[in-house]
């Protein structure tokens, strides 16, 4: 008989696709049940402002469009030039902040140069910010007893990808590499409060691999095809690809995406590994969603 350490350990892709899907189906019975017990046709609405022509944003925009019309709920695209003002895009926030049909409002990132990202998103109203990335929301999640409404999408995709694979994320070293305010900073806060010990790694951090070898969770959001490499990382861990990274090719979109970690390598040697496409991406939109039917449940009961 094999003593247990003798048994390899099982390969597993983790699939975001499916757990989106069971999350928005649970999303779209809620809505209707919440429809019939409170005898309205009012339908989560969130509103989407992209600027500028970035081929994948409209690529994303229309992945949250389609999902959110399967829901049952609504969801509206405001296209500015990408030379369009501070003031031109403040007047619209600020219009939807008012207007209560609306329930969400997301400025779609990166902005162009010529904008103040951080001042801009300050103008959402914290109860329509379900991205959560405004100063009110960030902050909060970054002290301890205050508690959020709005956890960043892309980061509790993540938490909720490593839950239900049952990953222990308690006391485990959780690697991050990266610092953005979309990804990295608001992770290293959620792995945080989850009892992991975090590691947030960057561009000016010295032997690397030092860190991510001794890891047991990577979650690597750099924007580089390719990063992360099978010998930077330790029998057995988990990997997660936050990587976005656009492709160009000859298909009808024009680009396919590929992530920051090297899949066909590292996944010989990960246990859990989260791919792109299929891996964050798809979790991220269901994670918007479900923070857009928060909101709007928080209306029907006023
Ligand atoms: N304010 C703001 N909030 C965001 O949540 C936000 C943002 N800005 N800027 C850009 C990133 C990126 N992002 C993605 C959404 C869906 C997929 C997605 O659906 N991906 C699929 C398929 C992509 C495809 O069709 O090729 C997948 O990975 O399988 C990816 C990435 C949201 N972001």
């Amino acid at each position: 008989m094999m003593i247990e350490d003798e048994v390899p350990n099982e390969r597993v892709t983790m699939d975001g696709v499916q757990i989106a899907k069971n999350i928005t189906e649970g999303l779209k019975t809620e809505i209707e049940r919440l429809q019939n017990r409170f005898s309205t046709t009012s339908k989560p609405k969130l509103l989407c402002i992209n600027v500028g022509n970035r081929i994948e944003s409209r690529t994303y925009t229309s992945n949250k469009q389609k999902a959110c019309e399967k829901i049952g709920g609504l969801l509206e695209i405001i296209n500015f030039e990408e030379t369009a003002t501070y003031e031109q895009i403040a007047q619209t926030i600020e219009q939807a902040n008012k207007d209560d049909s609306v329930n969400g409002i997301l400025v779609q990132l990166p902005l162009p140069k010529s904008l103040n990202e951080c001042s801009i998103l300050d103008l959402i109203s914290e109860e329509k910010d379900v991205d959560g990335l405004t100063s009110i929301n960030i902050g909060r999640l970054t002290t301890k007893g205050r508690s959020t409404t709005f956890y960043p999408c892309a980061p509790l995709a993540a938490v909720l990808l490593l839950k239900n694979y049952g990953i222990e994320i308690s006391g485990k070293h959780a690697v991050v590499i990266g610092r953005s305010n979309l990804v990295g900073i608001p992770l290293l806060m959620m792995l945080q409060k989850e009892n992991a010990t975090v590691t947030l790694c960057h561009t000016y951090t010295h032997n690397l691999r030092e860190f991510t070898r001794n890891a047991d969770i990577i979650a690597v959001a750099v924007g580089k095809p390719g990063f992360l490499k099978e010998d930077m990382v330790k029998e057995g861990c988990t990997v997660i690809d936050f990587g976005i990274n656009v492709v160009p090719d000859n298909s009808e979109k024009g680009f396919h995406l590929t992530g920051d970690v090297d899949y066909n390598s590292v996944s010989q040697t990960a246990n859990y590994i989260s791919p792109v496409p299929g891996g964050v991406g798809p979790m991220t939109v269901a994670i918007l969603l479900s923070n857009l039917v928060l909101s709007w449940k928080q209306t029907l009961r006023l």
